[in-house]
């Protein structure tokens, strides 16, 4: 059994840009006198279904995957709906109305309100390297030996100079781009110098065109020219990317398909449960979901402990033991009953989940591994999000469900970094997508009677599926604005019986290419998020039709939000208007997609280059829906035109629950009215 930490590490900040702790207190599970077992008869959450409380225990390592019914718990009440307004005026810093009691946060944040979580210690220094930050970005590389930051300089996290930058002076003409800490800066800046921009070092100017921090910075979201710049990560994408964000999230939005699924419509494929996907996880931070795991663990199982924004895998550790498990609840408690930790505003980095471990991995020649996907969110108004292929990310050593070595259960390679052998070998502990789908053909599609490239098949749509079910969870609360856009890590765990589970989303994800299989995926994934965001943002001022994006080439969309925008438009709502096409599986059969030669993660398709070197992203314009410019009517999209608009039909996913299982879909009918 691993020994949990002794203690995390308390809040810093890291010169490479890597996480703050999240603890500012020592969580400590190791073995303690056992205070003895809470009762097992009654389940103390209001409303807990009985058996979740008194689920039949599992044998430590037995074969079946961990499944469970997750408790529904006490939830806070929706949020109302977004409403997007209809405006004639020029852009203001928001599109978003809101009809909760509290206002956006991103308005108030001259006013100097303490509202974000984690944003007290936003202080308004223009070096957003040395803030504390709104979320915790997924690093899972050192920094110090990733590419880029090879290339820069050690000073200051931020605004590093790269390679080529020292020479261009941000004094000149720009346009001016930014980039904050080094996560993928030397890719990030040479995609932008190819546009003809210049990269300023300046956080506080306001008037770059493009802003790709690792850390969200308050001032960057208050500044902020709506449709007329993009700025890198949604500014509450912690709904997704923290673990109690994506937890409640998920529980949200099964509440509310379950409401709306009474009535299911026929020859529609079913919303996704969210137990069949995501492993059964309890808050610690409240008193009835720690009591109610407490009192359901025991000996044949294990437990996964993670604070909810860390990440590399800190402050991880394993609970398999009754002494393990009365540790930690004395922690809790102990917590929550210390004064002090009481009046700290801002409890939530501290809090942890426990989640159950999937036991039973699939191996690749005897090591656990993880799957890392991207989510891109490459327009926020209208949505227009993408599924991308990433890589496997192995342990370097075999895995032994007993051992106590958390570096043979933690696939992260941070964790693998800290193994000496890890310079020898760290080529073996990141797989191309291709390597993982021509190994499980050879070793599992016989045994297994799995469908040839299952790994381009099954498992990749099933990715989307569920990329799609998380961003329909948070779609209507997500702060969106024309300029906004998200690249999020999403980590999937195969177990033996080749069942998916989501394990997290990441904001901003690793993109170092210290492996050569990152070399080969990493730019490309970069390159082509900002392309998607580039010619989708110019759509949007434009008013045009999003498809065919020309700059599709890897990504797979998942959401065309373009419906979604077509209620704004004031008084011409009466007037029939046909949607745009959707992505062509929506209504499709959950048959996986014949494998295609162009979805695979090498398959290029040409990107005809975007913009003009030189010019501005774009002409001062106001954003206005597309379909129509202010005032006019909407250009209906054209109904005979093909799917796709041309565009490649198998570059479109299928992963949407019916029309009758998104409440953010009626939600949005009443947009803009
Ligand atoms: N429920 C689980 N069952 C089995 N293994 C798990 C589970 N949750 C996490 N792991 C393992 O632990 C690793 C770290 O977990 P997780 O990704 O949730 O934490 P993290 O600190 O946010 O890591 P990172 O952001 O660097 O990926 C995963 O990559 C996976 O190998
Ligand atoms: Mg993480
Ligand atoms: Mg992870």
């Amino acid at each position: 059994m691993a020994s949990p930490p002794l203690a995390t590490r308390p809040l810093s900040h890291h010169g490479d840009g890597s996480q703050p702790q999240a603890e500012a207190t020592v969580w400590d599970s190791g073995r303690r006198p056992s205070p003895g077992r809470a009762g097992l008869a009654t389940c103390p959450i209001q409303g807990l279904r009985p058996q979740a409380a008194r689920r039949p225990r599992r044998g430590a390592g037995a074969a079946s995957s961990p499944r469970g019914t997750h408790p529904p718990v006490p939830m806070p009440a929706p949020h109302s709906r977004t409403r997007f307004i209809h405006r004639r005026g020029p852009p203001t810093r928001t599109h978003i109305c809101s009809k909760r009691p509290k206002r956006p946060r991103i308005r108030r944040c001259r006013t100097g309100v303490q509202s974000w979580a984690h944003d007290r210690q936003m202080g308004s220094s223009g070096k957003e390297g040395l803030l504390p930050q709104l979320s915790q970005p997924d690093q899972d590389a050192d920094l110090l030996d990733n590419t880029d930051a090879a290339k820069a300089p050690a000073a200051s996290p931020e605004g590093l100079p790269l390679e080529g930058d020292k020479q261009t002076p941000s004094t000149g003409q720009g346009p001016f781009f930014y980039i904050g800490g080094t996560n993928g800066a030397s890719i990030i800046s040479a995609y932008c110098r190819s546009k003809g921009w210049q990269r300023t070092q300046d956080s506080r100017r306001e008037d770059y065109k493009l802003k790709w921090c690792e850390t969200k910075c308050r001032d960057s979201y208050c500044s902020f020219r709506e449709g007329q710049q993009l700025l890198f990560q949604l500014p509450n994408n912690k709904l997704l990317t923290t673990k109690i964000g994506l937890l409640s999230a998920l529980r949200e939005h099964a509440r509310a398909l379950s409401k709306v699924n009474k009535v299911p419509p026929c020859s529609q494929p079913k919303a996704l449960k969210m137990e069949d996907f995501f492993p059964e996880t309890y808050r610690l931070d409240v008193r009835d979901e720690r009591q109610a795991f407490f009192t359901l663990f025991d000996e044949t199982q294990v437990w996964i402990c993670k604070p909810t924004a860390s990440n590399q895998g800190k402050g991880i550790f394993l609970i398999r033991s009754q002494e393990e498990a009365a540790a930690l609840q004395a922690k809790a408690q102990s917590m929550e009953d210390d004064p002090l930790y009481r009046k700290m505003p801002f409890r939530a980095p501290q809090a942890r989940v426990v989640q159950r471990y999937i036991q039973n991995p699939l191996l690749l020649d005897g090591k656990k591994f993880d799957v890392r996907s991207y989510l891109l969110i490459a327009c926020a108004m209208p949505y227009m999000v993408f599924f991308g292929h990433g890589y496997a990310r192995l342990t370097l050593s075999l895995y032994d469900p007993h051992s106590s070595d958390l570096s043979g259960h933690l696939t992260n390679q941070f964790m693998q970094k800290k193994s000496p052998l890890y310079v020898l070998l760290k080529e073996d502990t990141v797989w191309s997508m291709d390597h993982l789908n021509t190994y499980i053909n050879d070793k599992f599609r016989k045994t297994k009677g799995l469908p040839r490239d299952w790994v381009f098949t099954t498992f990749t749509k099933r990715m989307q599926q569920i990329m799609a079910h998380c961003f329909l969870a948070v779609k209507s609360k997500l702060e969106c604005k024309l300029g906004y856009f998200d690249l999020i890590g999403c980590d999937f765990l195969i177990d033996e019986n080749f069942k998916v589970w989501l394990l997290e989303m990441n904001s901003n994800p690793a993109l170092h290419t210290n492996c050569e299989v990152l070399k080969e995926v990493i730019p490309g994934v970069v390159m082509e998020t900002l392309d998607l965001a580039l010619e989708t943002f110019q759509k949007s001022l434009r008013s045009q039709r999003m498809l065919p994006l020309l700059s599709q080439r890897r990504f797979v969309l998942l959401h065309n939000g373009e419906a979604d925008l077509w209620p704004r438009l004031g008084g011409s709502r009466a007037l029939p208007r046909r949607p745009p096409p959707r992505p062509v599986c929506e209504a499709a059969s959950s048959a996986p997609p014949a494998p295609r030669a162009a979805d695979r993660p090498g398959a290029r398709r040409p990107a005809p280059p975007q913009g003009t070197p030189g010019r501005p992203l774009s002409a001062p314009r106001r954003p206005r829906p597309p379909g129509g410019a202010q005032g006019e009517e909407p250009a209906a999209p054209d109904p005979e035109r093909p799917r796709g608009d041309g565009g490649d039909p198998a570059r479109e996913a299928c992963p949407e629950p019916p029309e009758e299982a998104r409440p953010e879909r009626r939600s949005a009918s009443h947009r803009g009215s």
